[in-house]
């Protein structure tokens, strides 16, 4: 097939308490995050003894993925790094190349395009063998699935599955809200390679699973977990906002659905579970999260699926007709200006 190797690419997180301002310096390297910021975020981990799920998250998705590959013949050896915390891609790339993994399919989990999303992983890429050096493996990246059955549809059963836990008799007056980390605006303006594509993807996913799951109810897509230095301005509405907005026209309930990420990780449990729910609470709003996809098996089969079509084993498959795109063109999602200190 051409490739000797998998790779999952994600974002990290710390696991210790003592890790949890050295992860947070690596994420805003140059991002001009001011200090405030940092110390508001660092509360969320602590909240949580210093460990954020996400690398036990990814732990669990790669043994899914041993396992399915396993259960359908691929054989490939696969390898985990991340962005922010150990395990660092650079290690990562290293032990594949002393494994002699000459040529690698990586995995993000992030579903759409856009520089923090997409373009930033292949950056990663380029940084990781940098530091290995001769011999390190090639590495290419598989394609967004914002629109992939086997994404689309774990979201859209979480949907439905969240909605059985709201008062039937105020179906009416329910709403689906659909969540995703807000970037800056300047970077939604040139994400993709004719700009605008992360918010275009994320509304058709949101299309989607709206479709599937209650074609009934009205809905929304809005913004979570803004970062950046306060004069920037990023995606809005934030989901506080929002949900003020709707209590005040009279929506009684809503099932909040992080269509944004692909597990529980610490932007879920602390920004949605913990304050978008305190929130609701305050406003007298029925509330019911909606779980991310995880490790459910049609979830774990799509990556599977897109090393086969990316191999040429099986046709896409795909549930929407935006563009996706497998390499970025050179214009494509360029990063933000550095700020602060780098
Ligand atoms: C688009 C996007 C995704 C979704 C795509 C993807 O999944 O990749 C995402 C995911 C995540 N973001 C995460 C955590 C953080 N993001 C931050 C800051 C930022 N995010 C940004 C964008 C995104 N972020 C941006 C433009 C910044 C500003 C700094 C910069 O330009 O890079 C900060 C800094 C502190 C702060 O929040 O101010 C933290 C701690 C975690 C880990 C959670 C855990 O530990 O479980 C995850 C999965
Ligand atoms: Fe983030």
């Amino acid at each position: 097939m051409g490739y000797d190797a998998f790779l999952l690419m994600s974002f990290g997180g710390p696991e210790h308490r003592d890790d949890v301002m050295p992860f947070l310096r690596n994420v805003t390297r140059g991002r001009g995050v001011p200090e405030e910021r940092l110390a508001e975020v660092a509360e969320h981990y602590y909240h949580f003894g210093g460990v954020s799920p996400i690398n036990q998250q990814c732990r669990d998705l790669l043994a899914a993925i041993d396992a399915d590959f396993a259960a359908h013949g691929l054989r490939l050896p696969t390898y985990w790094g991340n962005r922010n915390w150990q395990p660092m891609l650079a290690d990562t790339v290293a032990r594949m190349r002393d494994d002699g993994v000459t040529s690698a399919l990586g995995f993000a989990t992030s579903a759409y395009g856009g520089y923090s999303s997409c373009k930033q992983y292949w950056e990663d890429i380029a940084a990781a063998r940098a530091h290995v050096g001769p011999g390190a493996p090639r590495i290419a990246k598989l394609r967004q699935f914002h629109d992939h059955p086997g994404f689309v549809r774990p979201h859209a059963d979480a949907v439905r599955e969240a909605l059985a836990g709201l008062d039937p008799a105020r179906r009416a007056s329910t709403r689906l809200v659909f969540t995703a980390h807000s970037i800056p605006v300047s970077m939604a303006a040139t994400a993709g390679p004719d700009g605008g594509r992360y918010t275009a993807q994320l509304h058709e996913t949101a299309a989607l699973v709206h479709a599937a799951a209650a074609p009934d109810l009205p809905w929304d897509l809005v913004w979570q977990s803004r970062s950046g230095p306060p004069q920037v301005p990023w995606l809005e509405p934030d989901i506080n906002d929002h949900l003020r907005e709707l209590a005040d026209k009279g929506v009684t309930d809503v099932v909040v659905s992080p269509i944004g990420f692909v597990s529980d990780h610490l932007e879920v449990v602390w920004d949605l579970d913990n304050e978008a729910a305190a929130t609701a609470e305050e406003l007298g709003l029925g509330y019911a999260r909606a779980a991310t996809p995880g490790t459910d098996p049609r979830f774990v089969a799509m990556v599977r699926e897109l090393v086969l079509e990316r191999t040429d084993q099986i046709v896409p498959a795909r549930l929407g007709t935006l563009p996706v795109w497998d390499v970025c063109p050179e214009n494509c999602c360029p990063p933000p200006p550095r700020r602060g200190a780098s």
